[in-house]
């Protein structure tokens, strides 16, 4: 890979990052006819990678922002909470995930953000949430939308998945250009760690969307503040592929096609997996048999009984498997069925049920989809 500017490899990049890397930046997520970008109202620097995009995010909202508490989803990437805390902000929770469909908490979303302080901040996974692998439908994102403006809830938009859920890098973008299009502030992290497989290299921006030139200016100048102390500036390498790339059409479109072929593979593991699960017969275990005895025979007879709030103590039909979307499927699995598998398969996931479906392939399939059956059988 050629790197552009060969004679600057090892000089010092500005505090705002890469200036050509910035601007493709805001280009990808927002859009080439972004009328934020159009109308100069994007300040964008180049942070250390998603994470470090989130950081600086968090510490400039606890420094100029009126409101210090941000709603985060329950559950969310376990680095969210610090991230948030140590930046100087409250985190608090809004309900997300559903257990019993292992789907969208919505009506719980709903009602969480609706009870939020007028101006509070808001975190948004753009596209793939983790560890849920649940996304709200463009429908529910313009209701999310429309009650977060008619609040003025500040959206705080975190995108590591870019391209990598459903494989078109503007339909994953979807969620935040709706944002964008209606005029409103926002802030955006972005990440090439996932998208590009740049990790070690540390490639991210921070966009904050603002209400006019005017402002971009200002809060660039401040954004510098918070960055020089924390780490003066950004590093060269990883950015300048990512700016070679994005300049460069047809590189642009080499990788657009590949981004493609990894995100249709997970969705491929994501059936394979459904229909091996399928063919291995019903998850039935007998305390979910008792469940269904109890729900469908005694609660009728005794009026009095509230509805039990129902958990299937097995994912049931799968289905959510191949609902959700990304790099990870929230299985369902409890935390001694992991350990089950663990010990007796030798597969290993994170104690709340998150696979990551990238880890899969054909051959491990079955062996994944015998353990899982014999867990909750
Ligand atoms: C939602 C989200 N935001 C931000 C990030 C930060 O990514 P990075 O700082 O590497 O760009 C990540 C990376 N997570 O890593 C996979 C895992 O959950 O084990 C992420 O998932």
């Amino acid at each position: 890979m050629l790197i552009q500017n060969e004679s600057r490899v090892k000089e010092y990049l500005p505090i705002t990052g890469l200036a050509d890397f910035n601007k493709l930046s805001a280009k990808l997520i927002f859009g080439a006819d972004s009328p934020a970008i159009q109308e100069n109202r994007v300040a964008t620097v180049q942070c250390l990678s998603g994470t470090g995009s989130l950081r600086v995010g968090g510490e400039f909202l606890a420094r100029h922002y009126h409101e210090r508490t941000i709603y985060i989803p329950q559950p969310t990437w376990g680095n969210h909470p610090k991230v948030f805390t140590l930046a100087g902000l409250t985190a608090r929770s809004y309900r997300y995930y559903d257990p019993a469909t292992r789907g969208l908490d919505f009506q719980g979303l709903l009602e969480d953000i609706s009870s939020a302080p007028s101006g509070a901040i808001v975190l948004l996974h753009a596209c793939a949430h983790n560890p849920t692998g649940v996304d709200p439908t463009l429908e529910q994102w313009e209701q999310i939308r429309q009650l977060m403006r008619s609040k003025a809830l500040l959206p705080f938009f975190d995108s590591a998945y870019q391209g990598f859920a459903s494989g078109s890098l503007d339909k994953d973008a979807q969620s935040v250009r709706m944002f964008v299009a209606d005029g409103g502030e926002l802030l955006m992290a972005q990440s090439y760690a996932k998208n590009m497989g740049l990790y070690g290299e540390r490639v991210g921006a921070l966009s904050i969307v603002c209400g006019s030139a005017d402002i971009a200016v200002k809060v660039e100048s401040q954004l510098k503040l918070v960055i020089r102390p924390m780490y003066s500036n950004p590093p060269l390498h990883g950015a300048s592929i990512v700016a070679t790339i994005l300049k460069d059409s047809a590189m642009f479109d080499e990788w657009t096609l590949e981004l493609k072929a990894m995100a249709d593979r997970i969705i491929s593991m994501r059936e394979q997996l459904f229909n091996a699960l399928k063919i291995r017969g019903p998850s039935v275990s007998k305390l979910w048999m008792f469940n269904l005895l109890v729900h469908f025979l005694l609660i009728p007879l005794c009026q009095s009984v509230d509805h039990l709030s129902y958990h299937a103590e097995t994912p049931g039909d799968w289905s959510h498997i191949i609902k959700q979307i990304g790099m990870f499927t929230f299985t369902g699995l409890n935390s001694d069925q992991v350990a089950f598998m663990r010990q007796e398969y030798h597969i290993y996931m994170t104690s709340d049920g998150r696979i990551s479906m990238a880890g899969l392939s054909s051959r491990t399939v079955p062996h994944l989809a015998d353990a899982i059956h014999a867990a909750v059988t």
